[in-house]
């Protein structure tokens, strides 16, 4: 492992794999921190307070940006979502390697903000394979789909803004190649 992990992102369209690329690679390294971020978004069955998110009011979020404590933030699809700026910055102090998994509008604010960060895009086999996950999942009302359809044409569009480009075609693998590139094995 380098002297001082950097700050990874993992960003890519809704329905690609992250979460599932993400819980791969921590079975087999716990010790890969993932930054829990705050969402306005309703949970989905089986989601846990603090553990996917801390789902919070539109007030709280408000108070949350008002009052400086997220790292980045950003509308996505009609919900808020932030990063907590405190519990990145402390995991960094310590040495440990950070992970963000965050949309494009959060992962060019956190370029801004912190230099070294290194930004990695996950992008789907083909755009058909895409759209059949984000349906297959089965967790979101068709018009919430074409919403996040809608957002994953842009965020295809700016692959090139990202240090590195992993394809989502096997999950092992790609957890394999998310360790390595954050000096993890
Ligand atoms: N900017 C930003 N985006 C986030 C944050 N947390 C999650 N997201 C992104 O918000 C988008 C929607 O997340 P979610 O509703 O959980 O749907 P899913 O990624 O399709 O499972 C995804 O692109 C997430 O990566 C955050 O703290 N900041
Ligand atoms: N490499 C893969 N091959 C086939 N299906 C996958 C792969 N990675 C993820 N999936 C499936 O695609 C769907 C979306 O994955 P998810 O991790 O929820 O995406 P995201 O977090 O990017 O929105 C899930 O049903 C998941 O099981």
């Amino acid at each position: 492992m380098s002297e001082r992990p950097r700050l990874t992102v993992l960003s890519g369209p809704s329905g690609v794999g992250k979460s599932t690329v993400v819980a791969h690679m921590r079975k087999e390294h716990p010790e890969v921190w993932l930054s829990v971020s705050a969402t306005t978004r309703k949970p989905r069955p089986g989601e846990q307070h603090g553990v996917h998110y801390f789902f919070v009011t539109d007030e709280e979020m408000d108070k949350l940006i008002a009052n400086g404590e997220l790292l980045e933030w950003a509308e996505f699809a009609g919900n808020r979502y932030g990063t907590p700026r405190a519990a990145v910055l402390e995991r960094l102090e310590n040495g440990e390697p950070v992970l963000l998994e965050i949309d494009l509008q959060g992962a060019r604010q956190v370029r801004e903000s912190m230099s070294d960060a290194q930004l990695v895009f996950l992008a789907p086999p083909s755009w058909e394979e895409l759209v059949r996950r984000l349906t297959g999942r089965g967790t979101e009302p068709p018009e919430v789909i074409e919403r996040r359809l809608e957002a994953a044409r842009t965020e295809l569009a700016a692959e090139p803004e990202f240090d590195t480009t992993l394809v989502n075609t096997s999950v092992e693998d790609v957890a394999r190649e998310l360790l390595a590139l954050m000096d993890v094995v």
